[in-house]
Formats: C-alpha cells, sequence, structure tokens
C-alpha cells in the first residue's frame, strides 16, 4: 500500500468520524466525546490534508462549517456566511497567526491592534434589526443556512426587541453567543436529574439544546442570555472603523457586550490577556473555551479577508482541555468518616487542564448508575479548577467485551462489619415512607478504624464530652499506638501510658487525666450528642434527652415513636434506632457505663409526648398505601381503639360500611393487617408509646386526673428556656387547655419579654399573670 493510500483511508475514516461527532454536537446537542478529542482529530485531518494537498475535497469538514439547519425549524440564508474560527492551542500557533497576517498585510507593520474577547462556550446566532425592530433570529447552521428561531430569541431576556438610543443603520444583523450561565446550568441540570430526565453534557449543550426547541416556551423557562460580539450584514451608515468602536455602538444600542473586551497594542498584549483571564476562569459566571483575538482595524479586516471556513483576521486561543478521555481501570471504595462507603475511580492516568489525573470521584452508587458505567469503559473526565475531577459520562461506543459492572462491596474494606444501604425517605401524598437510598455505610460505627479517629475527636469535643487536651494529634497517636480501639478505652487510660508519648510531659499527662475524670458525668443530652449517631447534632440530642429522659429509653424507642418528636423524621428516626441495635455500639455504650460515666439523666419528664398523640396519628404514621391523614383519623373515630382497627380490618362485612374510606383504601387496610408482622408493629409502638407516657388524644378529653385539668391557659411574650409550642404541649400534657385570648375565665396569663395587651388584658380582668420562673416552678412540680 503506498504512502498516498494509507493517507486516503485515514483521511476517510477522520471524516467519517468528524462528521459523526459534528452530527451528535450541532444536530442533537450531545456529542458523546470531549472537545479536546474532537480536536485532535480535526488537526489529524487537518495535517494530512496539508501533506496531501489533491485529497482535499470541498466536503470535507475542514472546508466547512460544521452543523445543519434542521428542518423542523424555517430555515434563514446567512448572505453574508456565518463562520467559524481558526484555532491556536500554543504560544508558538498564535504567534505564527501574527506573523501571517502582517505578511499579508505586507507593508512592513510591526504591531497588529488587537481586540481580545473571551470566547464564550455557547451557540452563535444572528440577529436582525429593521429600523431598530428585532425581525429575526437565526442559528448559525452550516454557515451559509440557519435554523430561524426568532420566537425563541426573543423570550432570551437580554436580548432587546428594540434597540435604545438612535443613529443605528436601517438594517443591522448583529452576531454573537447566546450561553447558559454556569449557576442556571447547575440548576437546570439538578432538577433534570431529580425528574428523571437525562441531564446536559456543559452548558454549551444545555444552551443549544434550550434553545433550539420547537415551543418557545420552553425556551423562555431556561436562564439563557446574550452576548454581542461583532456584527454581519449592514445597510446604511452609523458604525465606526474598528472592532471596538463596533461593539461600543452596540453597547449604546443596548445590545448586551462583553465586559472583559479589551485591546491590546501588539500580540505580546494578547498573550498577557490570555494569560490574565486564564487565572480568573473558573471565577468568571460562565464557562469560557477560550479566547478570541480581532484584528481591531475594519480596514484591515476587509484587506485579510477568508479561508475556506474562518476569518484571517481573528483567531480562537483554546484554554487547555477541561475534559479528556481516558480509561475506568476499577472503583475503589473509601470509608469516611460517618462510615460513608464512597465509590473512586481509578482511572488510567491523563493529562487534564495541565494536571495529571488518575482517580475522579463517582459521588455514590446513585451517581454509578445514572452514568451507567462499568469497570473498563472509556469515560469523559472533568477537570476544573481546583474541584476534585468527575466523570461526566461514558463513550457507549467503547465499551469493552469484557466490561464488569460496579459492585458495592458487602463487607467494609477498613473493618470488615457489614455494609448497609441507607433508608431513604421519599415522601408521596404526605405520606413517608422508607426506600432504599443511595448511600452505603459501614454499620461497624464505633468499631470501624476509619470512623475511629474522627469518632474520637467528636467525642471528646467541647460541645460533647469536653475532654480538654485531646487534640487530633494525639487522638492519632493513641489510636495507632492501639491504646484506643473505642471511647471507652479513653477511660482506662493511665498516666504510665500517656507519659511516654510523643509532645507529652508529666504535666500534661496528669492533666489530661484530669480532664478525662472530670467529664464522667455528662448530661444526658452531650452524652447523647458524643456518641457521633449520624444525623444527631446537639438539637436533636437534647430533644431525645428532654423527651425520653433516660439513655434506656432512648435505646429501645421505636422509629415511628421518635417520629413524634418535634424535628425528628423518619430518616433520622432510623439512624438512630439503627445505631442502638449495632452490636458494636452496645459494647461500647456498656463500657463506657462500666468504666464509670455517670450520666446525668433528666428522669422520668417526658412532657414533650406527653399531649401529642392520637390513634388517627399513628395510623398514619404506619404509612398504609391509600389511607391519608384524613382516612386515618375516620378510622380511629370509627373503630375506637388500635385493636378494633385490626379487628375490623378482617372484618369484611364491617368494614365495608365503615364510612369515610375508599374501595382502595379498605382494600389495603385489609392487606396490611392481614400481615401479622405489620400488627405486631403497629402494637409495638402502640405499647411503647404509652409506656412512654403518651396521652392519647380520647383519654386527654376526659384527662380529669391530671393536675392542671380544667385550667385555661393563655401565652403571651417570649420564652427563655422552650418555645412557645413546647409550653403548650407541656401544660396540655398536665391537662390545661392553652387559648388564644384572654377572657373572665381564663385560669393563667404566662407572660414572657415582650408581652404586649393580653397581658394588660389579663391585669385588667384580674386573672392571675405568671412569668417563666413560675411556670418552670409548676412544671417540676406538676411532672415530677
Ligand atoms: N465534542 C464534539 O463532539 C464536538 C463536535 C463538534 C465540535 N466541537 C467543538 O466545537 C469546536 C468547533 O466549533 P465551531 O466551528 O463553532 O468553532 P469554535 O467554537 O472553535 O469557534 C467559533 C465560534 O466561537 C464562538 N465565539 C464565542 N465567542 C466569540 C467571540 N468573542 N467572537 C467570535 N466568535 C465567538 C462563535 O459561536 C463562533 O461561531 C471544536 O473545536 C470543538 O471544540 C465538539
Ligand atoms: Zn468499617
Amino acid at each position: 500500500m503506498t504512502d498516498a493510500q494509507t493517507a486516503a483511508e485515514r483521511i476517510a475514516r477522520l471524516r467519517s468520524e468528524i462528521d459523526e461527532h459534528n452530527y451528535r454536537y450541532y444536530v442533537l446537542d450531545a456529542p458523546s466525546v470531549p472537545d479536546a478529542e474532537y480536536d485532535r482529530l480535526f488537526n489529524e485531518l487537518r495535517a494530512l490534508e496539508a501533506e496531501h494537498p489533491e485529497l482535499v475535497t470541498p466536503e470535507s469538514p475542514t472546508q466547512r462549517v460544521g452543523g445543519e439547519a434542521l428542518a423542523a425549524f424555517g430555515q434563514v440564508r446567512h448572505e453574508l456566511p456565518m463562520l467559524s474560527l481558526g484555532n491556536a492551542f500554543a504560544e508558538a500557533d498564535l504567534l505564527d497567526f501574527d506573523r501571517s497576517v502582517r505578511k499579508s498585510l505586507d507593508r512592513g507593520i510591526e504591531m497588529v491592534e488587537y481586540s481580545c474577547e473571551p470566547k464564550l462556550d455557547g451557540l452563535a446566532v444572528s440577529l436582525l434589526y429593521e429600523n431598530g425592530q428585532l425581525v429575526r433570529g437565526a442559528t448559525r447552521g452550516d454557515g451559509s443556512t440557519g435554523e430561524d428561531i426568532t420566537a425563541n430569541v426573543r423570550t432570551v431576556r437580554n436580548v432587546p426587541l428594540r434597540l435604545h438610543g438612535k443613529g443605528w443603520p436601517a438594517l443591522l444583523e448583529v452576531r454573537g453567543e447566546i450561553y447558559m450561565p454556569r449557576a442556571g446550568f447547575e440548576a437546570l441540570n439538578a432538577r433534570a436529574v431529580e425528574s428523571g430526565a437525562k441531564p446536559f453534557a456543559n452548558p454549551r449543550n444545555a444552551a443549544a439544546g434550550s434553545l433550539r426547541q420547537l415551543d418557545p416556551k420552553i425556551t423562555a423557562s431556561r436562564p439563557l442570555e446574550f452576548c454581542c460580539y461583532g456584527v454581519g450584514r449592514v445597510e446604511g451608515s452609523g458604525l465606526p472603523e474598528t472592532h471596538a468602536g463596533v461593539l461600543e455602538a452596540l453597547k449604546r444600542w443596548g445590545l448586551p457586550t462583553s465586559r472583559e473586551l479589551k485591546l491590546a497594542e501588539s500580540v505580546q498584549g494578547c498573550l498577557e490577556y490570555y494569560r490574565a483571564i486564564g487565572e480568573r476562569r473558573q471565577s468568571l459566571v460562565y464557562d469560557i473555551d477560550g479566547v478570541v483575538f480581532k484584528v481591531n482595524r475594519l480596514d484591515w479586516q476587509r484587506e485579510l479577508g477568508f479561508r475556506a471556513r474562518e476569518p484571517r483576521w481573528a483567531i480562537a486561543y483554546k484554554f487547555p482541555a477541561q475534559e479528556e478521555l481516558t480509561e475506568l481501570l476499577g472503583v475503589e471504595f473509601q470509608v469516611g468518616r460517618t462510615g460513608a462507603i464512597t465509590p473512586v475511580a481509578r482511572l488510567k492516568p491523563v493529562q487534564v487542564a495541565g494536571v495529571t489525573v488518575s482517580n475522579a470521584t463517582l459521588h455514590n452508587m446513585d451517581e454509578v448508575a445514572r452514568l451507567g458505567v462499568m469497570i473498563g469503559d472509556t469515560v469523559i473526565v472533568r477537570r476544573a479548577g481546583d474541584v476534585i475531577p468527575q466523570i461526566m459520562q461514558v463513550v457507549p461506543e467503547r465499551r469493552p467485551a469484557e466490561a464488569r459492572p460496579v459492585e458495592v462491596p458487602q463487607q467494609c474494606p477498613v473493618c470488615g462489619s457489614a455494609v448497609e444501604r441507607t433508608q431513604l425517605v421519599r415522601r408521596g401524598k404526605g405520606k413517608a415512607a422508607l426506600s432504599e437510598g443511595a448511600i452505603y455505610r459501614c454499620v461497624g460505627r464505633l468499631a470501624c478504624q476509619a470512623q475511629l479517629k474522627q469518632a474520637i475527636v467528636h467525642f471528646v469535643s467541647r460541645r460533647a464530652m469536653d475532654i480538654d487536651g485531646l487534640g487530633e494529634r494525639i487522638v492519632e497517636q493513641l489510636v495507632d499506638t492501639g491504646l484506643v480501639k473505642s471511647p471507652a478505652d479513653l477511660y482506662t487510660l493511665s498516666f504510665e501510658q500517656l507519659v511516654v508519648l510523643d509532645g507529652f510531659a508529666e504535666v500534661s499527662s496528669n492533666n489530661l487525666l484530669a480532664a478525662i475524670t472530670a467529664s464522667r458525668k455528662p448530661a444526658l443530652a452531650r452524652f447523647v450528642y458524643a456518641l457521633g449517631i449520624p444525623d444527631v447534632g446537639e438539637e436533636t440530642a437534647k430533644r431525645l434527652a428532654r423527651a425520653l429522659g433516660s439513655l434506656s429509653r432512648i435505646e429501645k424507642a421505636l422509629p415511628e415513636v421518635l417520629t413524634w418528636l418535634p424535628d425528628v423524621g423518619l430518616e433520622v428516626a432510623h439512624e438512630i434506632h439503627s445505631f442502638f441495635e449495632d452490636e458494636h455500639n452496645r459494647t461500647v455504650i456498656g463500657q463506657l457505663l462500666a468504666r464509670g460515666i455517670e450520666l446525668q439523666e433528666e428522669g422520668g419528664l417526658h412532657a414533650e409526648f406527653a399531649a401529642c398523640a392520637s390513634l388517627g396519628e399513628l395510623l398514619d404514621k404506619l404509612g398504609i398505601p391509600g389511607i391519608a391523614a384524613t382516612g386515618a383519623k375516620k378510622l380511629a373515630e370509627a373503630a375506637g381503639s388500635l385493636e378494633a382497627v385490626i379487628e375490623l380490618s378482617q372484618d369484611w362485612l364491617s368494614l365495608s360500611v365503615t364510612k369515610g374510606l375508599s374501595e382502595k383504601a379498605r382494600q389495603a387496610l385489609r392487606e396490611f393487617f392481614a400481615d401479622a408482622a405489620n400488627a405486631e408493629c403497629a402494637r409495638a409502638i402502640e405499647t411503647q408509646l404509652r409506656e412512654f407516657g403518651m396521652h392519647w388524644e380520647s383519654e386527654r378529653k376526659t384527662a380529669a386526673g391530671l393536675p392542671l385539668a380544667g385550667q385555661t391557659w393563655v401565652l403571651t411574650g417570649t420564652l427563655e428556656s422552650m418555645s412557645r409550642d413546647q409550653a403548650k404541649a407541656r401544660l396540655e400534657g398536665l391537662g390545661a387547655r392553652v387559648a388564644g385570648s384572654v377572657s373572665a375565665t381564663s385560669t393563667c396569663v404566662l407572660a414572657g419579654p415582650g408581652a404586649g395587651s393580653k397581658l394588660a388584658k389579663a391585669e385588667a380582668l384580674g386573672v392571675e399573670v405568671r412569668d417563666e420562673a413560675a411556670f418552670l416552678a409548676l412544671l417540676r412540680q406538676q411532672e415530677g
């Protein structure tokens, strides 16, 4: 085979490959390879054609502007073609460009003035203004024929529908880029992922896909912006004789132009501009993929003219690509501080934006599923700024036969404990139900070395057990030397063990031991917080301690029961429950107590629980499909007790005459309680609620035995120790009614700072007024 033959074959291959990429990029707005890969193919083709000029044909992608007009849109002919730009990828390319500009002008010019503009990554559009009115908008298409997108362009907020001021030419075609700012792009993609739609690969494709919509309403809903960078056809006068001057005039007429526009005296200034804006690339609110330099003098531009697909007076100097192709060699699983197991991609090392990338985050298994990535796949990695490299998409055409799926290990790679999938609460129609989440977690918690150091740092922190003198470095030593294998081991440390450690002396060892001893009597809330239960912060820990009063109650509380606490959702409730179910955690807690931790429990108080349960609520929380809150309430009223509900559900005849239930709800109820486990679970919840001191609504109505029964209280002003809602709950727990306004029959007004007219009225009517201290004293006396 001759050289020319091989070249011809390669050229044919490249052309068909590039044509396919053009189609995916310009027509479908869904490229399958990164720009860097496309540019490599394109440059290879260009180089081969330069070596074999006889093989150049007018159909070659190097001779044409990529893209074609979709038939679904009307077509627009560009009388002045809309061209592409030549590319520079290195400083030398730009210097060559400048040299050839000066040579072509051919009069010994030493310095050419260039305008410098960011190269926005969107799509080129042409806007036609007749007598100052926007009459047509079009895409670039293949350069000579574009798509009529007038209706869509009109929805882009910063496109003026009529030009401002005066002095504009009677016919003015402006050209610019429609793009999507990054923040808008991220929000749009987040919505897409949420609704199960396919996200866009990047802001450029999102902009193109949004603009080329047959329904302009969709375009209107997308965060698009326009930036003007030049003119096309012009009839009439009014335009200056330099490029920068033209843009200045367009800006006066209300057309948005780039704020980054600068003039450079010579190509040296261009290089400086490129460096400076490259450094700010990440902080711009939109994506740019390079810089465009244009000869500023328009007479010189005209003199220089065009080549096949690009002007001779402008060039795009591209930034190093932020996206590259590489291969996924494997997936490792890392264990984080909270036990979350995250997949990390091991990649065949590749240069991305000037740095070798060999790992990328995969976030979680949902992301792995969304990407549909398999080990062995060719993937697009993106590295932008300091952000951790990410896998953007798979190139499905390049999947090898031996590709393997990504599998989550069944055992924690660090401690060997089981790996569990988190439960996720999904809400639909007001119902909470659990389904499987994307996060996998090592259940080893306190027993897992990966979680241990951080667990101990948290355990001893100021708001937790508050052990002074146990910084991260020391914790590290204690764990690494094996002295501490769980937080409980802190309470076995001896002077002899400490004093030999790095950075320890007699005094510091004694101080630490004293601090450990001083931590032995924590309040229950602190202790619960210190355990580091996922999603349980200080506030939730306080809630648990106050409502349940003792560690033993917290330990055995059922998740559904926990959801009666304000601000405790089903997800957190399950975290708490499974934490205490875990054997390792139980062992550690047992050791802590055995080694002298004396919890300061709040005792038998559980007033937050006392007032707020009803059978209807219980039925609602069971999440029986098809039974919403109102249905649950009706059912509770009809049956009167849980046992009666269970009985009723199995008695088809009685059920069929129960009012307020649809046929579907009846069926669901029957099926739900036909499962003995569900009935057992409901009974367990009820039993626990009663055991924890919950008063049922029906009982509350006749709660004559309660200390404040028959009293009516009114709350006004703010309280320090609790919210008004909490105060209300506690009063109701003691049998009082809480009313919104003061009357002669009110028993007492509880007034905090900022109390207003209610206080005045109480005083006028001679109703008793109590302050917070007196109220707390009453609670202590009555609830205790
Ligand atoms: N990934 C793929 O499969 C794939 C396929 C086709 C094309 N591409 C990408 O598209 C490029 C080719 O596209 P192209 O022909 O549109 O060329 P281009 O994007 O490299 O340059 C020309 C375009 O730059 C834009 N531009 C932005 N700011 C400008 C400014 N200030 N002044 C003038 N123009 C400005 C205009 O839209 C103009 O049409 C390739 O280099 C590649 O990066 C990628
Ligand atoms: Zn583990």
